[in-house]
C-alpha cells in the first residue's frame, strides 16, 4: 500500500523492550498520533521509521517501497524535533532552503520554495531574520517549513510543541494541522499530550510498553476506550472495577459497586480481530461474577443539588452514587471535583462559573449519577475489547424533534 507501513517493528536496548511488534499504517494523508506515557517507545518508533536507529525485527515501508535499510537522507523523510534546531548562523530562509542546497537545488529555486514556504506559514517579511530574532513559535514552524522545503513523502514530528508556552502551543497545534492538510502529507505525529493528539489526529495509536493498546479515531479512542489504560490515560476518565451480577435485559447488565447496583450497556457482540494493527482478542460478554471496568467520563458525571439518599436501585436509565467530597479544583468556566465513593475514586467536571463555590463544600458526602448510555464498559480483566461499529442502542431518551413531536 502506499503511505507509511510498519510492520512487526521490535527494538530493544539490552533487556529493555522499547518496541514490540509494533504493526501500524499511516494511509497517504492522513495524520497518524503515536500518544503514550513516557518510555513506551513513540521516540524509538520514529527514530526506526526515520532510520536513525536499526530495528531488530521488523519492516519499514514507504509508498509501497522498503526502505528498512536505507540510510535517512535517502527515504524521503522530513522532521521536526522538540528544540526547533535551526542553524544560529543562517538565515530563515537559508534555514529553509538548507535540505534543497544539500541536493544541489539552485539558488533561484530555493528562493522561490522559501518564499512559498513562508507564506503558507505566515511569516512573511521574515526571510532575511537569523532564528535569533524570531519568537519560540515562530522558529518552530521555520523548523516545520525546513522540514517540508525537500517536498518529503513523509512528514515525521516528534513532541514538536513541548518546549512551547501554552497558548502558542494550541494555536501551532491548530496550525499544523492545517498545513498538513493543505499539503495532504502522510505524518507520524509522536506525544505523550492526549488533547493534542485528540485535536490533530485523523488516528491515533495509543501505546504502552512499546506495544499499541489501541488504534483508531479520535472519537474510537476518547469514547470506546479497548482497555482500563486506554480510559484512564486519555480524558481522565474514571475507570472502576466492579463485579457482574448478570444479564438486565436489553443489552444492559448489572454491576454491583458497594451498596449500590448499577446498570451499564454491554452489547452481546462478537469481538473480531480486524487486523495486525487490532491486539484486539475475541470476548463473550461478561458472566455473573466477572470483574468489568465501569468507564465513566468526568463531564457524565452529574453532582446531584439536593442531600437525597442515593437509592440502592437504578431509576429510569440513571445510576447513582454516594461519595464524599475531596477536593475542588476551579477552572474558571467549571471545576474538576474529586470525590470518594465506596472506596473508589470519582471525578467529576461540573460546568458553571459558579462551580468553585463547591470549595466550601469539602468533606461533605454528596451524590452523583450518571446515566446508563454514559457508562462504557471493559472487561476481560483489562485485556483488549473491540466493540461493534454501531455501538450502544441505550436509547435513554428519544432524540428531542421526537419528543416534540
Ligand atoms: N539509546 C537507548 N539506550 C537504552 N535505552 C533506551 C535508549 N533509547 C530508549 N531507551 C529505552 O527504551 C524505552 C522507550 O524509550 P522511548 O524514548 O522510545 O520512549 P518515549 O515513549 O519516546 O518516551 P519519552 O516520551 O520520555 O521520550 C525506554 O525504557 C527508554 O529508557
Amino acid at each position: 500500500m502506499s503511505g507509511l507501513e510498519l510492520r512487526g517493528l521490535s527494538k530493544r536496548f539490552g533487556s529493555t523492550v522499547a518496541v514490540e511488534d509494533l504493526h501500524l499504517t499511516a494511509a497517504p494523508g492522513e495524520l497518524v498520533a503515536l500518544l503514550g506515557p513516557s518510555g513506551c517507545g513513540k521516540t524509538t518508533t520514529l527514530r526506526m521509521v526515520a532510520g536513525f536507529e536499526r530495528p531488530d525485527a521488523g519492516r519499514v515501508l514507504l509508498d509501497g517501497r522498503d526502505v528498512t535499510e536505507l540510510p535517512p537522507e535517502r527515504r524521503g523523510v522530513g522532521i521536526v524535533f522538540q528544540n526547533y534546531a535551526l542553524f544560529p548562523h543562517m538565515t530563515v530562509a537559508q534555514n529553509i532552503g538548507y535540505g534543497l542546497a544539500v541536493r544541489s537545488i539552485g539558488a533561484r529555486e530555493r528562493r522561490r520554495r522559501a518564499e512559498e514556504l513562508l507564506a503558507l506559514m505566515g511569516l512573511e517579511g521574515l526571510a532575511g531574520r537569523r532564528p535569533e530574532a524570531l519568537s519560540a513559535g515562530q522558529q518552530q514552524r521555520v523548523a516545520l517549513a525546513r522540514a517540508l522545503a525537500p517536498e518529503p513523502r513523509l512528514l515525521l514530528l516528534d513532541e514538536p510543541l513541548s518546549a512551547l508556552d501554552a497558548p502558542v502551543r494550541r494555536h501551532l497545534r491548530a496550525e499544523i494541522r492545517r498545513v498538513q492538510q493543505e499539503l495532504g502529507i502522510t505524518t507520524l505525529y509522536v506525544t505523550h499530550d492526549q488533547e493534542e493528539a485528540l485535536a490533530t489526529a485523523d488516528r491515533i495509536a495509543v501505546l504502552q510498553a512499546g506495544r499499541p493498546e489501541q488504534v483508531g479515531s479520535p472519537e474510537e479512542v476518547y469514547l470506546r476506550p479497548r482497555s482500563p489504560f486506554v480510559a484512564a490515560f486519555i480524558g481522565n476518565g474514571n475507570v472502576w472495577e466492579t463485579t457482574v451480577e448478570g444479564e438486565a435485559g436489553g443489552g444492559l447488565v448489572a454491576v454491583r459497586v458497594g451498596d449500590q447496583r448499577w446498570l451499564v450497556p454491554c452489547l452481546e457482540r462478537a469481538h473480531a480481530k480486524r487486523s495486525d494493527e487490532d491486539a484486539s482478542m475475541t470476548s463473550a460478554a461478561p458472566g455473573p461474577g466477572s470483574t468489568v471496568h465501569v468507564v465513566v467520563r468526568p463531564e457524565r458525571l452529574r453532582l446531584q443539588a439536593g442531600a437525597e439518599a442515593a437509592p440502592a436501585d437504578n431509576r429510569a436509565g440513571v445510576n447513582w452514587v454516594e461519595g464524599r467530597l475531596r477536593d475542588v479544583e476551579y477552572l474558571g468556566h467549571a471545576a474538576m471535583v474529586r470525590a470518594e465513593l465506596a472506596g473508589l475514586e470519582a471525578r467529576a467536571l461540573v460546568p458553571g462559573e459558579r462551580a468553585g463555590e463547591l470549595r466550601h463544600r469539602r468533606g461533605e458526602d454528596v451524590v452523583f449519577t450518571f446515566a446508563a448510555d454514559a457508562a462504557w464498559l471493559v472487561w476481560n480483566g483489562g485485556e483488549r475489547v473491540l466493540p461493534p461499529d454501531g455501538l450502544l442502542s441505550v436509547p435513554a431518551k428519544p432524540p428531542l424533534r421526537e419528543r416534540r413531536s
